[in-house]
């Protein structure tokens, strides 16, 4: 991993703490750092779980009699293994107080790793800023109170020189670490099918050191062992920061400062939280009651809600009723197709038809539409439900242009998606002779590369994660598309009339 070192420099400031800054130009894709995790544990709130692979659990550890284990798993780690084997810990300990795994497996460091123990307690976990908190007292209840009364450290250190003090401070340390750095693991190798509620995360204390920025040029994935790779979303020079996103792209501004500052301990000053029009994407505006062709939007430094094409101001009463009722109706979720348009023509119109949380019915109604082709075969599909998921496709790849630039699973998802799309309401045009097959082959041809740009960006992909079984689908239609290419420019070609009635198997 020593090469790695060459691509980046780690440096540190007041506000920032440790960040990570690029050593030389990186080129779009370009591989910045592998790293393997120091420590991989399911969320202090997961259900019960394999703790060999985070499958549904059935059965224990025969060695230890005390880790809960899967039908494939014969074992988990040696020197968990032997931690629990040889504690004073109920045999039920674990089932009862699952949540401690992780942090357990955090302190074994001492015993397994000690240069690791030490960097894992170097890592920031804003200890003093959670102390009293309310994630602080759940912690203490679900974590720390079973370890320090079940005596269940009372032995690691021994043999080893050194005895470790396992109190309530340090347990504290190694649940705030997780919060403040780990990563999620989605489905790596071992865990095809974890289960719902078992969240996994891994401790990477070098990728952890990318600051955050709410339009990121950096982006990760987890390959089957857990080793995580950290690639440029776009070209980065010398320099510049490596800045990873820690929150969700399409969540408007107030959400996404509001789950850093409850999470991550900071308010974001990026150049998309300081714009009041999200770089021009609107994720948090609202129509103008005045002019309504204007968007208002929130100026911070004066407090107030200002349109953009007219001097008129919207109360902050207002704004909240209206985010309340879109709000509200994104957590009904209802996944009826009618009810989701209605909802989205309703929240358009006090919204905008670009705020977040209207994008965020669009999405669900994105999907709803993709289960409807994936149900049915694409000619049984109405057109026009066709048009209408190429179109929601269309606006999210156009705010993903500008908040998530370069290569992003978001985008690589919505490029597949909207030129399948293409691709059947393509065929259905040509079938109802709405379009020539001159055009046909135009747009089979678009859609090619347009499936060609999802493949580039989804090859980061791990196969076992959901993105990695889209690559295999996605390349399968692009097989597939390139052999219809290759009739329809045979037919074009030979000048065969009428193709629609002559050749019906072209578009089957
Ligand atoms: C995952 S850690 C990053 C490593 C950390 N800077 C360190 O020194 O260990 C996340 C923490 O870094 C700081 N941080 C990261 N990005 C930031 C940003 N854009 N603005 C302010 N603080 C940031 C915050 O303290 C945050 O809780």
């Amino acid at each position: 991993m020593a090469r790695f070192e060459e691509n980046y420099e780690i440096l540190e400031s007041d506000r920032l703490g440790r960040y990570l800054v690029a050593k030389r130009d990186l080129a779009r894709g370009e591989l910045i750092l592998v790293e393997r995790p120091t420590v991989v544990g399911p969320h202090w709130d997961s259900d019960v779980c394999c703790l060999n692979c985070f499958r549904n659990s059935c059965t224990i550890c025969r060695l230890c009699r005390r880790a809960p284990l899967c039908y494939d798993c014969t074992g988990h780690d040696e020197a968990e293994c032997r931690f629990y084997r040889e504690s004073n810990l109920d045999i039920n300990f674990l089932f009862n107080h699952f949540n401690v795994v992780t942090s357990v497996r955090c302190l074994l460091l001492y015993r397994t790793d000690r240069d690791r123990f030490w960097e894992m307690r170097r890592m920031e976990a804003h200890l003093e800023k959670r102390r009293g908190s309310e994630i602080w007292d759940i912690l203490s209840k679900y974590v720390v109170e079973p370890l320090l009364q079940n005596g269940a450290f009372d032995r690691v250190g021994d043999g080893e020189g050194e005895k470790l003090t396992v109190n309530e401070d340090l347990i504290q340390h190694c649940c705030g670490v997780f919060d403040v750095n780990a990563f999620e693991i989605r489905g790596n190798g071992t865990s095809q099918s974890v289960q719902q509620n078992c969240f996994v995360r891994g401790l990477y204390p070098r990728a952890a050191l990318m600051a955050h920025d709410c339009v990121p040029n950096a982006f990760i994935s987890v390959d089957g062992e857990s080793n995580l790779r950290v690639y440029a979303a776009v070209p980065i020079e010398k320099g510049q920061m490596v800045l990873f996103n820690y929150t969700r792209c399409l969540f408007g501004t107030f959400e996404r400062r509001a789950h850093l500052r409850k999470g991550k301990y900071f308010l974001c000053t990026c150049a998309r939280c300081e714009d009041p029009t999200e770089l021009g994407t609107h994720l948090c505006s609202v129509r103008c009651t005045n002019c309504s062709a204007g968007l208002c939007s929130y100026y911070s430094k004066v407090t107030k809600w200002k349109c953009d094409k007219c001097p008129h101001e919207l109360t902050r009463e207002y704004v909240k009723q209206v985010f309340t009722n879109a709000r509200n109706d994104a957590m009904a979720r209802s996944f009826e197709i009618p009810e989701l348009e209605e909802a989205i023509t309703r929240h358009s119109a006090t919204l905008n038809p670009r705020n977040s949380l209207v994008l965020e019915l669009k999405q669900t109604l994105a999907g709803e539409l993709r289960n409807l082709c994936l149900a049915s075969h694409p000619a049984n599909v109405p057109r026009h439900l066709l048009q209408r998921k190429l179109e929601l496709c269309a606006e999210l790849l156009d705010v993903l242009r500008v908040l998530e630039p370069g290569i992003s699973r978001l985008t690589a998802i919505g490029l597949y998606e909207y030129n399948v799309s293409l691709w059947n309401v393509t065929r259905k045009n040509f079938e109802t002779k709405e379009i020539s097959a001159k055009e046909l082959l135009d747009n089979l041809i678009k859609g090619e590369s347009g499936l060609k740009q999802s493949i580039s960006m989804l090859l980061f992909e791990h196969p076992t994660t959901p993105e990695g079984q889209l690559t295999k689908r996605a390349m399968q239609d692009l097989k597939e598309l390139r052999e219809e290419i290759a009739q329809v420019r045979a037919l074009v070609g030979s000048n065969l009339k009428p193709l629609a009635e002559d050749k019906p198997s072209i578009i089957d």
